[in-house]
């Protein structure tokens, strides 16, 4: 139907493992041992313990993701998988519910309950946590959050979000990978706000989202960005967001790299309506989770 880009071509990965990701691994590892009852994870990293995997930011996602995520994790024993916008408490009940049965299974032998929160960088790991104290305390905000990754740094103290039965819950730095091997799926991380963005190079990030936002056949952006027509050309698509807002350095040279970070951030504030960037069908996800 169109002339848009059938495939997109990138070499380098892009990697991003500070000596605080190393430690954190190492120190949720160390709690995992000593007193974790339930983990509410991001990302596939605590095994043997009780899981609940938890797919925030679900406001921005695509909602036809759901199902064949659903079905893939609920054919696996002591694992549960839940949807959640944690700026809106959607169903951050379901979490609660969660950490409040594993309490009481707990109940005999603990006098309280810790549930630790793991995840990558930026998946909105510390918002859960206040939205959690909200609903089950009613008190307001105790761990930092911010729209840059690595904001929590170290394992620190629990943060109590239920009385009865007691509940705490253990905020963790982000963590990646030390090494993602292949480099469509670091820039991915890198578009949706995983890697710091000075890290990456924000052009290549703004031609990965404006080819993915063709192929899903989403022109959203045009009306966005003022654009006449949708356009496979990201030099011509920052040119016109630089003149649009004046992103110009002095000397009078176009800054093309803030003209890429508006046009992400729009990405990333669901500007653009509702969209996932990986194919999701329940072969990929089999493939991802290492079934045959
Ligand atoms: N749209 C949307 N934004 C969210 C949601 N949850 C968190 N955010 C935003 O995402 C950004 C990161 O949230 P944090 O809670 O700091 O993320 P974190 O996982 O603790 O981050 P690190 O400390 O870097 O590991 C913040 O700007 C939040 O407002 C959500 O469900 N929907």
């Amino acid at each position: 139907m169109s002339a848009f880009r059938q495939t997109f071509t990138y070499h380098r990965s892009i990697n991003w493992f500070p000596g605080h990701m190393a430690r954190g691994i190492r120190q949720i590892k160390e709690r995992l041992q000593r007193d974790v009852d339930l983990v509410v994870e991001f990302e596939r990293l605590a095994r043997r313990k009780r899981r609940l995997i938890v797919y925030n930011k679900a406001d921005l996602a695509d909602p036809a993701a759901e199902e064949p995520i659903r079905q893939a994790f609920t054919r696996q024993a002591h694992q549960s998988v839940v949807f959640t916008d944690a700026n809106n408490n959607t169903n951050v009940d379901v979490v609660l519910q969660h950490a409040a049965d594993a309490a009481r299974q707990s109940a005999q032998r603990l006098a309280r309950t810790t549930v630790m929160v793991v995840g990558m960088p930026n998946v909105g790991k510390s918002s859960i946590i206040n939205a959690l104290r909200r609903q089950g305390l009613g008190r307001g905000k105790a761990a930092v959050t911010g729209a840059q990754p690595g904001v929590t740094r170290t394992v620190a103290g629990t943060v109590k979000v239920l009385d009865n039965p007691e509940v705490h819950l253990l905020d963790t730095p982000g963590v990646m990978i030390p090494h993602i091997e292949d480099p469509i799926t670091s820039l991915k991380v890198a578009v949706t706000g995983g890697i710091r963005d000075h890290l990456a190079d924000e052009e290549m990030m703004a031609d990965y989202l404006l080819f993915r936002l063709n192929q899903l056949g989403n022109a959203g952006y045009t009306t966005v960005l003022g654009l006449e027509s949708p356009t496979d050309d990201v030099h011509r698509l920052l040119m016109h967001v630089a003149a649009r807002i004046g992103a110009i350095r002095r000397g009078g040279e176009v800054d093309l790299s803030a003209a890429a970070m508006f046009f992400l951030r729009k990405y990333r504030d669901g500007r653009f309506g509702r969209l996932t960037l990986d194919d999701v069908n329940a072969s990929t996800i089999a493939q991802h989770l290492g079934h045959k």
